[in-house]
C-alpha cells in the first residue's frame, strides 16, 4: 500500500488563534513582540483573505523583507543584498509553496557538493506540494540522499543524524545534514534557526501494525515519541510545560467515535504555541478513495496534512521523513522571524517595509517616533501620504536593484516637518522585480544618538557617497560602493582615528542616553525629550536668559544684561573709531615698606585683625587704618591663619613683598574696583574656609586654602574701572589682546603671574616642585577666571545640579572628584566677589555707593567719548540705586547665595541678604536713590550695629 500524501500549503488554513486572527485583522497591529505585515493585496479585504489563505507566502515575504530590514539596519544590508534576495527567488528551481517561502526568505550559503540532494529534495517536495490538490502517488523515497558533514558517506544514524544537524535556514544549497556550523558561514542573513530534536506525539487509540510501523519510523529517524491513546491526553500532554511542544503530532483518524480528530485538531490549534506544530492525520485509504470531505474538513480545522494508514516501516520512515523537510524544517526557519521582528521592532532605526507600490506594510516602533505617528496609521498607506518625497526617484533607483540613498521630509502630525535621511533597499520575494522595499529612516536625533556606534562601525565599514560630507549621516551611513571608499578615505582615515580615541564629550553621552529613553517611550514623551535634545545641542547652555526681567525694571535689565553681556555692546550708536585706552594709573601707593604710625593704629590695627575671620569684619576700617593698603595686612594675617607660607614653603617676607607688589597694581582711584575690594573678597574666601574646616567635611586642603586665598587677593588686579564691555567698544589693546573674551578676567589672571614670575624675591611659588605650582596655577588661573559674571549661571546651575539647594539636608554631598571640587572653588570664589550684600547693612550700602559710583563714571567717560553706553540707567543724574540693588539682590545674589548656604551652613549670610534687600525696598519707598541721598543715609546708618541680630532687633 501507498501512502498518499495531501498537504494544505494553500488550502489550509492560517495556523493561527483566534486571538492572533483578531489581532491581525487590524492593519499593522502587533502581535506579542511579532508585529504584522501586510500582504500583496490591493486592498483590505485582500490582505486579510490572503493572510488566512497563503500563510507559507506571506510568511516567506514577511521573512524576507524583514531579514533584508533587520541585515541592512544591523548597516550590512546592500543592494547585492536585495539583489540577491531576488535571485535567489528567481534561481529557485523548486517551484514549490513552501520551498518557495524557505528560499525567499532566506538566501543561501553557497555550499556547494549538494547537487544531487537538492534534486531529491525537489522530487520529494514536489510530489507532497500539489498546490492543494489532492494527489496519490508513489514518493520515490529511496532516491533521498543527503551527505553527513564532513565524510559525504551515509548511514543510517548519519544520514537521518538530525539532531547533530543545523537545520538549513536557506534552500537548495545548503546540505540538509550538516555539522554544526559557526555562524560566520552562514552568509545571509547570519541567524540559526533552532536544531532542536524532534518530538513527536502520536495519538492512536489501539497498538495496531499502523501504530507499530509509526512507532518504529520515528525511532529509526531518532525522533523523540510520546504515546497517548485519547483525545484528552493529547491535549494534555502537548499543553504540558516540560514535555510539550511537539513538533509533530500523529493523530489516528480512522476511529472518530475514540478520538474525534476533528475536534482534538481544533483543540490543539487553540493551544498556545501550536503555530509551528506540524499537525498530521493518519486516514483509511477508503475515505482517501471515495470522498475528500473528510479530509479537507481536517486540513480545515489545522492539520497540515492527512496520510493513509500503512503497517510498513519504511512508508511511514519515508513519509515522517518527507513531514520534517517539507514542514517541520520551515517551521523552525519560519520560528526565527519572531527574534528577526523582535530585534526590527526595537531597532532605534526606524524601519518601514513598503510593498511595490510602496504603500506601507509593516512600520517598527522607532518609525512612530520619528514620523510622529501611530502603528495604525502608517501601517497600509502610501509612502506618499506619509512623506514629501519624489517617488519615482526611489523607484527608479530600487526597481534597478539599487539602494536609494537621500532625503525626505515628513509630514509630521501637528508639527513642522522635518527633514530625515532615508535608504531604501529593493527586495524581491517572487519573480524578478522587486516586491517590497525596506526602507530605513534616520532623524537627526538618532543620528545623534548614534555617533557612537558609528564610531565603531567606521573602524569597518567605509562611508557612503551620496550623502553630504561632514554631515551626521556620512558618519552613520554605510556604503559597498568601492568608489566611496576611494574618495572618501582620507576623512573615513581621521574619523577612524577619532572614533578610536577615548574621546566622548559628555553632552554626546547625554543625548545618546536621552535617545535611548526615547525609543521605549510614548509619543508625548518622545515629543518633549525631542525638545531637550534641541536645548542640549544649542551653544551656551548655561547662557542666561532674561526672560523673567520686568521690562518696567529697566535698572536691573541695564545691570544685569551688563553683567552677563560679554563683548562689546551690540548698539548701533556713533561710535568713535579712536583706540583710546582708558586712563590708567596715578596715585598709586610708592613700593616702600608700609609704615604704620607705631601707636595707636597698630593697636587698633592689631585689635582689628583679630577678628579677620569674622563676617562683620570692618574692612573700612582697616582700609582707613591702613591708608588704603589694607590687602597686605590682612594678607598676612590671612595666610598665616591658614598656614600657607608651610604650605608653599615659603618665608613671610616673600609674601610681604608679593602682596606689596599686587596691591600696588590695584588702582587706588576706583571706587570699588581697588584693593580693598581685593580685601574684603580675600576675608569672605577666609571665611567660608574656615566654615568649610569647621565643617569638618574634607574638601579643602592646605594647598586649596592656599590658593583660593592667593586667588582671592589677586582676582581683581589691575582693574581698570570700567568694565570688559567697555574695553571692547573702546577698543582698548586689552580686549584686541584677549580677542573681546573674557578681558578683565584674563588679564587679571595674567597679570598676577607675570607680577609674580618676574622677580624671585616675590615669587612665592619658587619653592613649589613642578606639579604642585602646575596644580597651584591651574587653581589660580580657574578661579580668578570664574569671577566673569558672563558664566555666573553657568557656574551656578551647575554647582546646583551636583549639590542641590536643600538647605534641610545637613549632610551635603562631598565634592568626591575633581570635577566637583572645581565646581565648589568657583561657587566659593564667586560668593566672596559679590559678598557685599550679604554683609552688615553700613557695609552692604557703601560698597553699594562705591561700585555704582564707578558706573557713573564709566557713564560719564562713555558719554563723554560717544562710546555706546553700556548701562544707560547708570546715569549719575537719573539712577535710582535703591533699584539697582533689589535688582541685583534678585537677580543675581538670591539663588547663589542660597545654595552657598546650603552647602557651607552659614545662615548669617542669607539673613543679611534678606535684611538689606527689606533695606533697599524701604529706601526706594522713602525715595532714596542718588548718590548724595545715598551718602546722607550712610550718616544715620554710620552708628548701627553690625550684628545681624542687633539689626533684626532694631529694626
Ligand atoms: N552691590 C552691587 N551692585 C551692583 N553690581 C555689583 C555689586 N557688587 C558687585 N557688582 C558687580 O558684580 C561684579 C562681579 O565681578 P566684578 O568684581 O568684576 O564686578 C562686579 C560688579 O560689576
Amino acid at each position: 500500500m501507498w501512502f498518499t500524501g495531501y498537504c494544505c500549503g494553500v488550502k489550509g488554513r492560517a495556523r493561527t488563534t483566534a486571538t492572533e486572527e483578531q489581532e491581525r485583522s487590524k492593519p499593522g497591529a502587533v502581535m506579542g513582540c511579532t508585529p504584522s505585515i501586510l500582504s500583496n493585496g490591493s486592498n483590505n479585504q485582500q490582505q486579510q483573505q490572503s493572510r488566512k489563505d497563503s500563510s507559507g507566502l506571506y510568511a516567506g515575504n514577511v521573512a524576507a523583507a524583514a531579514a533584508a530590514a533587520a541585515a541592512a539596519a544591523s548597516g550590512n544590508g546592500s543592494s547585492s543584498h536585495g539583489n540577491e534576495c531576488g535571485a535567489s527567488a528567481n534561481n529557485n528551481k523548486l517551484g514549490t509553496v513552501n520551498q518557495t517561502m524557505v528560499n525567499t526568505a532566506f538566501p543561501s550559503a553557497r555550499d556547494g557538493g549538494t547537487e544531487k540532494e537538492s534534486s531529491a529534495k525537489k522530487d520529494s517536495i514536489v510530489s507532497i506540494t500539489a498546490s492543494g490538490h489532492i494527489t496519490s502517488f508513489p514518493i520515490v523515497s529511496t532516491t533521498v540522499r543527503r551527505p553527513t558533514a564532513g565524510s559525504g558517506t551515509s548511514s543510517s544514524s548519519g544520514r537521518y543524524g538530525h539532531r547533530k544537524s543545523s537545520l538549513a535556514l536557506t534552500p537548495e544549497e545548503e546540505p540538509l545534514d550538516s555539522c554544526p556550523r559557526l555562524v560566520s558561514d552562514l552568509k545571509f542573513p547570519n541567524l540559526l534557526p533552532p536544531n532542536p530534536a524532534i518530538k513527536i506525539l502520536i495519538a492512536f487509540c489501539k497498538n495496531d501494525p499502523v501504530f507499530e510501523a509509526l512507532v518504529n519510523a520515528s525511532h529509526r529517524l531518532s525522533f523523540e515519541p510520546t504515546f497517548v491513546k485519547s483525545a484528552e491526553a493529547a491535549i494534555d500532554a502537548f499543553q504540558n510545560p516540560t514535555a510539550g511542544g511537539h513538533h509533530i503530532i500523529i493523530v489516528d483518524a480512522r476511529y472518530p467515535r475514540i478520538i474525534e480528530a476533528e475536534a482534538l485538531g481544533r483543540s490543539i490549534r487553540n493551544s498556545k504555541g501550536s503555530q509551528h506544530t506540524t499537525m498530521v492525520a493518519v486516514v483509511k485509504k477508503s475515505v482517501f478513495e471515495k470522498d475528500d470531505t473528510a479530509v479537507i474538513s481536517l486540513l480545515d480545522v489545522g492539520y497540515n496534512r492527512c496520510i493513509i494508514e500503512s503497517p510498513h516501516v519504511s512508508i511511514c520512515s519515508s513519509e515522517l521523513r518527507q513531514i520534517q523537510h517539507s514542514l517541520v524544517r520551515p517551521q523552525n526557519v519560519i520560528s526565527t522571524q519572531q527574534a528577526l521582528y523582535t530585534a526590527l521592532h526595537r531597532s532605534r532605526e526606524a524601519v518601514i517595509i513598503t510593498d511595490d507600490t510602496l504603500r506601507a506594510q509593516y512600520a517598527n516602533r522607532a518609525s512612530e517616533r520619528v514620523l510622529n505617528m501611530k502603528l495604525d496609521e502608517i501601517v497600509g498607506r502610501s509612502l506618499g501620504d506619509l512623506v514629501t518625497a519624489d517617488i519615482s526617484n526611489i523607484l527608479s533607483h530600487t526597481s534597478r536593484y539599487k539602494d536609494y540613498d537621500g532625503y525626505l521630509t515628513t509630514r509630521r502630525k501637528s508639527q513642522e516637518s522635518s527633514q530625515i535621511h532615508v535608504r531604501a533597499v529593493p527586495v524581491s520575494c517572487i519573480g524578478r522585480n522587486p516586491t517590497h522595499l525596506v526602507l530605513i529612516l534616520e532623524s537627526s536625533a538618532s543620528a545623534l544618538a548614534s555617533i557612537s556606534a558609528a564610531g565603531e562601525a567606521l573602524q569597518t565599514l567605509p562611508q557612503g557617497k551620496e550623502v553630504a560630507r561632514g554631515s551626521l549621516h556620512s558618519i552613520r551611513r554605510p556604503s559597498f560602493d568601492v568608489r566611496s571608499i576611494a574618495s572618501d578615505g582620507l576623512r573615513r582615515t581621521s574619523l577612524v582615528k577619532l572614533s578610536s580615541l577615548p574621546l566622548e564629550a559628555p553632552i554626546t553621552k547625554v543625548l545618546s542616553l536621552l535617545a535611548q529613553v526615547q525609543e521605549n517611550c510614548s509619543l508625548e514623551e518622545a515629543k518633549l525629550l525631542d525638545r531637550v535634545m534641541e536645548f542640549l545641542k544649542r551653544e551656551g547652555l548655561y547662557s542666561p536668559q532674561m526672560k523673567e526681567i520686568r521690562p518696567e525694571d529697566p535698572v536691573a535689565t541695564d545691570l544685569i544684561g551688563a553683567l552677563l553681556t560679554q563683548g562689546p555692546t551690540n548698539i548701533l550708536s556713533s561710535r568713535r573709531s579712536s583706540n583710546d585706552s582708558i586712563i590708567r594709573g596715578g596715585g598709586r601707593p610708592s613700593t616702600g615698606s608700609i609704615v604704620f604710625n607705631k601707636t595707636k593704629e597698630s593697636s587698633q590695627l592689631s585689635d582689628l585683625l583679630h577678628t579677620a575671620l569674622d563676617w562683620d569684619f570692618e574692612i573700612f576700617k582697616l582700609e582707613e587704618l591702613t591708608d588704603k593698603r589694607p590687602l597686605v595686612c590682612l594678607g598676612l594675617e590671612l595666610f598665616r591663619r591658614f598656614d600657607v607660607y608651610n604650605t608653599f614653603n615659603c618665608d613671610e617676607m616673600t609674601f610681604k613683598l608679593w602682596l606689596i607688589e599686587m596691591e600696588k597694581n590695584y588702582h587706588s582711584e576706583n571706587t570699588y574696583h581697588n584693593s580693598t575690594h581685593a580685601a574684603d573678597v580675600m576675608q569672605a574666601t577666609a571665611v567660608y574656609l574656615q566654615q568649610l574646616s569647621n565643617r569638618e567635611l574634607k574638601i579643602m586642603d592646605r594647598m586649596d586654602e592656599a590658593t583660593a586665598l592667593i586667588a582671592a587677593a589677586t582676582h581683581d588686579i589691575d582693574h581698570p574701572g570700567r568694565s570688559s564691555a567697555f574695553l571692547c567698544n573702546s577698543d582698548d589693546m586689552l580686549a584686541v589682546l584677549y580677542n573681546d573674551i573674557c578681558v578683565l578676567e584674563s588679564h587679571h589672571a595674567a597679570t598676577t603671574f607675570r607680577l609674580t614670575l618676574a622677580d624671585d624675591k616675590i615669587n612665592i611659588f619658587k619653592h613649589l616642585d613642578r606639579d604642585s605650582y602646575k596644580l597651584a596655577r591651574s587653581i589660580i588661573v580657574d578661579m580668578i577666571l570664574a569671577t566673569e559674571m558672563t558664566r555666573h549661571f553657568e557656574h551656578l546651575a551647575k554647582f546646583v545640579s551636583v549639590f542641590g539647594t536643600d538647605v534641610e539636608s545637613k549632610e551635603p554631598l562631598p565634592p568626591d572628584n575633581d570635577d566637583n571640587q572645581i565646581l565648589v572653588r568657583r561657587m566659593l570664589i564667586k560668593c566672596a566677589d559679590v559678598s557685599n550684600p550679604t554683609r552688615p547693612l553700613r557695609f552692604c550700602v557703601e560698597w553699594a555707593r562705591r561700585i555704582a559710583e564707578e558706573y557713573f563714571m564709566q557713564t560719564d567717560e562713555e558719554k563723554r567719548k560717544a562710546l555706546p553706553i553700556v548701562m544707560p540707567m547708570f546715569d549719575r543724574t537719573t539712577c535710582s540705586i535703591s533699584k539697582s540693588q533689589i535688582g541685583f539682590i534678585e537677580y543675581i545674589i538670591h539663588d547663589m547665595m542660597d545654595a552657598w548656604n546650603s552647602f557651607i551652613e552659614m545662615p548669617e549670610i542669607v539673613r543679611y541678604m534678606e535684611f538689606n534687600y527689606s533695606q533697599w525696598k524701604l529706601f526706594e519707598e522713602q525715595g532714596i536713590n542718588t548718590l548724595s541721598d545715598i551718602k546722607r543715609k550712610q550718616l544715620s546708618l554710620a552708628e548701627e550695629p553690625s550684628s545681624i541680630i542687633s539689626l533684626e532687633e532694631k529694626f
